[in-house]
């Protein structure tokens, strides 16, 4: 695992963005891992400037987002279908049928996962962007005694949808449940690159990196893949002295 601590969150959406346009640019028909909250935020900016800025097409791209609401239609301000549209999709040329998110609509969501999982396994993932929720969770991989590998269902926990209601007109609308691509298929991915910032993420930054590997904090899973980059701000990587020079982790200041 290779942590980066930046001063500020501006930088690390840089670095990430950067990150993942040499993706790209390495190979132009790369299948990315996506994912939505806040923090891909500002890294979706810098993407969106450099294809604006640089003659870098995103045409033959193809993407995976890690989840999507249940019971949300696409067309729902608040779907994570919108979100994409909103903050990357639609200000670049990624071809809308190498796209993809779960469809949190489904009539069958059983069926939609695993039609999901079969697209996963004929493309795998060349980078995964994750970001980190409070609890851990990574994607919708809720904290439990048991995770999942593929694609499924979860109930949200109150704690998180706590957190997501600030997108919403009120905590009783956000979605209960979720559909989220599994664990086993956030570890199948080539590399990882997973982005925090923020101090009320030192915890769980500490927990999921220097903390041991259990399903209770499920982004401590990322310990056993053996490509892994973390950018952090200043605030969130506050708590990480103990992974300084212990051998495990290689860590850098930039
Ligand atoms: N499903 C998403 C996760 O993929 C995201 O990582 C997490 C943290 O979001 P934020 O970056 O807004 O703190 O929120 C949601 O629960």
């Amino acid at each position: 695992m290779q942590i980066k601590r930046f001063e500020r969150k501006e930088e690390v959406a840089l670095h990430a963005a950067e990150l993942i346009l040499n993706t790209v640019a390495e190979r132009p028909d790369a299948v990315l891992g996506l994912a939505t909250g806040s923090t891909p935020i500002g890294i979706y900016e810098k993407m969106v400037e450099s294809y604006r800025r640089r003659s870098l097409s995103f045409r033959s791209v193809t993407t995976f987002n890690l989840d999507e609401y249940a019971g949300l239609p696409a067309s729902h301000e608040q779907s994570y279908a919108s979100y994409m549209t909103r903050h990357l999709f639609g200000h670049t040329d990624f071809d809308p049928s190498r796209t993809h998110i779960p469809n949190g609509d489904a009539d069958d969501p059983a069926a939609e996962c695993a039609a999901y999982d079969e697209l996963l396994r004929k493309h795998p993932i060349d980078l995964q962007l994750l970001g980190l929720g409070h609890n851990g969770h990574i994607g919708f991989n809720e904290p439990g005694s048991a995770l999942a590998g593929g694609t499924h269902v979860v109930e949200l926990k109150l704690a998180t949808r706590e957190a997501n209601a600030r997108f919403f007109t009120a905590p009783s609308k956000v979605p209960a449940r979720a559909i989220t691509m599994g664990i086993g298929s956030i570890l199948k991915s080539r590399a990882i690159l997973l982005v925090v910032t923020g101090p009320d993420k030192a915890e769980i930054v500490r927990e999921s990196l220097a903390g041991p590997i259990t399903t209770a904090c499920p982004a401590s899973l990322l310990q056993t893949h053996a490509n892994v980059t973390v950018l952090l701000d200043r605030d969130a990587g506050r708590k990480l002295n103990d992974v300084i020079g212990n051998g495990v982790h290689s860590y850098n200041e930039c």
